[in-house]
């Protein structure tokens, strides 16, 4: 069973706990729901299936409670690691959940459950139960009374109070925050609206300012659950353990950073029930590219082929002052695998560049004129007898340049990627509203800023909610759309949309964007469709420059060209 989403730099890491340790990073089925669709899951099984709630959060409470020992083993192994020992505790921690105690580990640890009045409380509660069955020390601290909790949140309070679990009630009772060694959030979950407000919000900071570890049930109180957006104040966690299916908002920034390592855990739902239900995005793992979309992560090719075969791509790029734009796509494009690639470049960069890449054709264009709608003309010709176009890096602007773009949008009847310049000159055209509907495939592939100007909203507007724009956008306008950033967002046409694994913060690199669409465009040539090749490029490209970053003493001096020597 896939359990585990680990959230590393830019990445997102998973692993594998049904065998031996973290053999297989990156695979599984990950699909992940909105609140609205979980609400909707519990429901079904409490209602329609006849599972009680209570058993539910009786599930949801001993896998919290497994996650905080392992998480204190851990800390234990890393210690213990220096002095050799460290494969004992593991195999420790193996066994617990077959109820192997451990006790001499744990009685030093005294865990914080921090409980709200909702549902999420009750989680904390019953975590709170196994733990000290484990050995370790638990404080309970109610944010409410008794008369504002729900109902299995004062069912779980009183089976804890005649169990003698020492409890206190936020703002009337004294606490030394300095006792405990961890802290369980369990303020707020799936049914949080808005700012954290009142208690819940004054024991949130507090828990922040200790500094102590906090481990979170279902989401951290204060990150939106759909959108991974911070509400104010935010719990910061090491560890989220995330309930039945994961959450969509832990997939993105900045909420995935608030969840620390993200780790998904049944709690009983019927795969049945959640079989029925249309996740609301997949995270891209090799079973997802393979599953989903289609895709052989292998890129296997066939014995008898030939450059024909795999495509020839062109690439209408660069500038005076940008000419390595279209150099780096190119070449980035014949990495990625196509037979081959042109480069259609304003005739004056030509002689600069020649030979820079002795498998890279080039062709100028435009005269004495540069980029234009002349120019546009002469790309189509060429288009004639290639596969696929990209257009952008480093255009720059010029005169006439929606003229320019809208011959290249309307007149190539072959895949396109718009990228860079060309984004902003189809945005400042009013393009997508303005010009006709593509019959072939469209990607366009903006960074934050440059979507804004294609939504018309400002950059802040467009990562609050990055998931639910970039489906929004690629439904409305028909197009395939690779929303770039850490967690870059692939939305198809048809709603679906992908959540990227790979990648390095390395990769915040002039460059790296004009990378991408080289792949991607590559993998057009090759044949994918357009969300395949999206999908499949950007986790190409995160995965090549993972390689790249290992190879340098550090990330940061991470060039777009070492890039695509990983490729
Ligand atoms: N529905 C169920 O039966 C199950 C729920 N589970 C847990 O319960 C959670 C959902 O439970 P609930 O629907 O009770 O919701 P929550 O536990 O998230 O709590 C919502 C309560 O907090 C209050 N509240 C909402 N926003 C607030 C804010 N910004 N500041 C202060 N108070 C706020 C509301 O008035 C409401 O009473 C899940 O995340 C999960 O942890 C599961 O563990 C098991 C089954
Ligand atoms: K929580």
């Amino acid at each position: 069973m896939i359990d585990k989403v680990r959230n590393m730099g830019n990445g997102l890491h998973v692993e594998d706990r049904s065998g031996k340790g973290n053999r297989s990073r990156r695979r599984g089925v990950l699909q992940f729901i909105s609140s609205a669709q979980m609400r909707t899951l519990d429901e079904q099984t409490i209602q329609e299936i006849g599972l009680p709630a209570a058993v539910l959060i009786e599930n949801a409470g001993r896998a919290i409670a497994a996650e905080v020992v392992r998480f204190c083993l851990d800390q234990k192994v890393h210690k213990v690691n220096r002095g050799g020992q460290g494969r004992l505790q593991r195999r420790i921690w193996d066994e617990y959940p077959n109820g192997v105690s451990n006790p001499n580990s744990l009685e030093l640890e005294h865990w914080l459950v921090l409980v709200g009045k909702g549902n999420n409380g009750a989680d904390g509660i019953a975590a709170a139960r196994y733990l000290v069955d484990s050995g370790l020390c638990v404080t309970l601290l109610y944010a409410t009374s008794e008369q504002e909790m729900s109902i299995e949140t004062l069912a779980q309070a009183a089976i804890a109070q005649k169990l003698g679990i020492p409890s206190k009630l936020y703002g009337r009772d004294d606490l030394a925050y300095g006792q405990f060694t961890g802290i369980i959030d369990a303020l707020l979950g799936t049914g949080s609206r808005g700012n954290p407000r009142g208690n819940v919000a004054e024991m949130i900071d507090q828990a922040n300012l200790t500094g102590l570890p906090i481990m979170c049930a279902d989401i951290p109180s204060g990150v939106d659950a759909d959108t991974g957006a911070l509400y104010h104040p935010c719990i910061q966690a090491r560890v989220t353990l995330c309930l039945g299916v994961l959450k969509a908002g832990l997939t993105q920034y900045p909420g995935a950073h608030a969840a620390g390592t993200v780790v998904v855990r049944s709690i009983g739902i019927p795969a049945k029930l959640a079989a029925n239900v249309k996740p609301a995005g997949f995270v891209l793992t090799d079973e997802i590219l393979e599953r989903e979309l289609g895709v052989d992560p292998a890129r296997l090719r066939d014995s008898d082929g030939h450059k024909g075969t795999y495509g020839h791509v062109l690439v209408a790029a660069g500038s005076s002052t940008m000419s390595g734009a279209g150099l780096l796509a190119s070449k980035a494009a014949l990495r990625a695998g196509c037979g081959l690639a042109t480069w259609a470049l304003p005739e004056a960069l030509a002689p600069h560049v020649a030979g820079a890449v002795p498998e890279l054709m080039l062709a100028p264009v435009g005269g004495s004129m540069g980029w234009g709608a002349a120019a546009a003309h002469e790309v189509l010709r060429l288009l004639e007898t290639r596969d696929v176009l990209a257009v952008g890096p480093g255009l720059g602007r010029f005169e006439e340049e929606g003229a320019f773009l809208r011959a290249l949008w309307e007149g190539a009847p072959r895949p396109l990627v718009v990228d860079a310049d060309a984004l902003n000159i189809l945005a400042a055209a009013g393009g997508l509203a303005a010009w006709k509907r593509r019959e072939s495939a469209t990607i366009l592939t903006p960074h934050p800023g440059e979507m804004a100007r294609l939504a018309g909203v400002s950059t802040a507007e467009v990562q609050r909610d990055r998931l639910g724009l970039a489906r929004a956008f690629a439904l409305e306008h028909g197009i395939t759309l690779v929303l770039k950033g850490s967690r870059t967002v692939v939305a198809a046409p048809d709603g679906r949309i992908f959540v990227n694994t790979t990648g390095t913060p390395g990769m915040a690199t002039g460059g790296a964007g004009d990378v991408l669409t080289g792949i991607i465009a590559g993998q057009l040539a090759q044949g994918l469709s357009a969300e395949q090749a999206a999908a499949f490029g950007v986790h190409l490209h995160g995965l090549a420059g993972e390689r790249a970053a290992a190879l340098r003493n550090s990330p940061a001096s991470l060039l777009a060209g070492d890039i695509i020597e990983q490729l």
